[in-house]
């Protein structure tokens, strides 16, 4: 878990201490089934099913205490106002003024009139956090600074509409600008794609060394070449170098990879749902990537020009298929690093449920490799829409002096466990369809809960309703 003060890097200077954090998406509570996203196979398959967003936001709290228990650096990222008003009123459903009288006619004409709209406009989406931002931590910048680039989410409406508040958010929780670069995000069009942190991983020796930061995107917007037929490549390689040159990533510590087409057409609509990477290892199935083979060996040589040995842990389609991965979600798994060197797996419960990918897991729980021990969580209610253990947080290298510079009251332990519960008791509904988007009071439930939310996470106004 912690990088050895006594490690050198190739340049003579001492490696700071550092660490992974994780901050963790809190399901809001209008999480519900809306179909919302073509190419993501969970989405489309659960539409109109009931929701239980009180479930859903204590699945990913109970998840967020047993990793701080386990002693990783863990924290808490706040859900997004739902309905977005604002959205509903740039789409022409004007009510009368900014009052909540006027809002809860928005949200009636929006029912009557678009139901589809008034559906992108609550979608708790925000939940799924490795989709909020691509981070570049401080070892690895320009700078010396810890870099942010909310993702613009262009391809669906519904996501679309996070960054801004993401911007926020990811402002008030790391305020100092010495510390601390938060970009606005890349322009959202079809040329600039981005879905951040779930299509980037950062390999690295300990985790205050510079690290090489791999980029997996899913089509080129210029210059032709391979794309899927079937469903859409949401991130492009320009995206991905727009924000390798903006965080002021160096050329030898920095890997493009493509994602295979098929496999988007298959149901992987970001590289995390098959294949994760931490510190030194590379997990992921064997058909992830374009010219797979020599993938590894770029990544393989630059990270070894960083002190460190990249370790591939490979799935062969003989033992899972891509069908599985997806239906599983085997690698949107977390790995986390222990104090042993070697990586903890966390997996979803449906893991467990399927035969081979049970299997598979179970030879590996034998075996002598870089991925030891295993944790499973029951996270159902996201994971049917296709949000697993890794959708959900962002993971953020931090150092001693940056640690230190965050939002203190978001990091999670026992108290702050005991009071969000809480707070998710006393404000959430243990039923959700879509047809109950349509009912005003959600708002007011919504904001109620959010409004108390940064009082108890004391970091001040965030909200469009409480900057208004
Ligand atoms: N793989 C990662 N990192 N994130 C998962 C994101 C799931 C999300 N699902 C949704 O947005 C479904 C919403 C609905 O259908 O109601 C998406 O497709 O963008």
């Amino acid at each position: 878990m912690q990088a050895t003060r006594t490690q050198l890097e190739r340049t003579g200077a001492p490696v700071p201490t550092a660490f992974e954090a994780n901050f963790d998406g809190l399901v809001g509570p209008t999480h519900n089934y809306a179909g919302l996203s073509f190419g993501n196979v969970a989405s489309q398959s659960n539409e109109k099913r009931i929701a239980n967003p009180k479930q859903a936001a204590l699945q990913g709290l109970h998840k967020m205490k047993a990793l701080a228990d386990l002693g990783y650096r863990q924290a808490v990222l706040p859900p997004h106002e739902r309905p977005s008003v604002s959205l509903l009123r740039t789409l022409g459903f004007g009510g009368g003024s900014g009052s909540n009288g006027g809002d809860a006619e928005v949200i009636r004409r929006a029912a009557a009139e678009a139901p589809e709209l008034l559906a992108a406009a609550s979608s708790a989406s925000a939940m799924w956090a490795a989709n909020a931002a691509t981070v570049s931590p401080s070892a690895d910048t320009a700078d010396g600074r810890v870099h942010f680039t909310p993702a613009n989410l262009a391809f669906n409406l519904h996501r679309s509409i996070e960054h801004r508040t993401t911007q926020r958010l990811l402002a008030a929780l790391f305020p100092s600008e010495r510390h601390f670069a938060v970009h606005p995000a890349l322009p959202g069009t079809p040329v600039l794609g981005d879905e951040g942190a779930a299509n980037h991983t950062r390999f690295c020796g300990p985790y205050g060394a510079r690290g090489v930061e791999f980029f997996v995107y899913g089509r080129r917007a210029y210059g032709g070449g391979i794309a899927p037929s079937r469903y859409p490549a949401r991130q492009t390689l320009e995206a991905s170098q727009a924000i390798a040159r903006r965080h002021g990533l160096s050329t030898s510590a920095t890997v493009f990879a493509q994602q295979r087409p098929d496999v988007i057409d298959a149901g992987v609509f970001h590289n995390d749902v098959i294949a994760v990477g931490n510190q030194q290892v590379l997990f992921c199935h064997e058909r992830a990537f374009v010219e797979q083979a020599s993938v590894y060996e770029v990544l393989r040589e630059k990270l070894a020009r960083h002190g460190a040995t990249l370790q591939v842990v490979e799935v062969p389609d003989a033992e899972v298929s891509v069908g599985d991965a997806v239906s599983s979600y085997l690698f949107n798994s977390q790995l986390l690093a222990r104090a042993d060197g070697r990586q903890l797996l966390v997996v979803p419960q449906e893991c467990m449920e399927n035969p081979s990918v049970a299997a598979w897991l179970e030879r590996l729980r034998d075996a002598d490799g870089p991925i030891a021990g295993q944790r499973v969580f029951d996270l159902r209610e996201s994971m049917r829409n296709g949000g697993g253990p890794a959708c959900l947080r962002l993971r953020v290298a931090l150092n001693d002096a940056e640690i230190a510079a965050v939002a203190p009251s978001v990091w999670m332990n026992d108290a702050l466990h005991a009071v969000l519960s809480a707070w998710v008791e006393r404000h959430y509904r243990d039923r959700l369809g879509v047809d109950d988007l349509a009912d005003p009071q959600l708002l007011v439930e919504s904001r109620t809960a959010l409004d108390e939310l940064t009082t108890l996470l004391g970091i001040g106004p965030v909200y469009e309703f409480q900057l208004a």
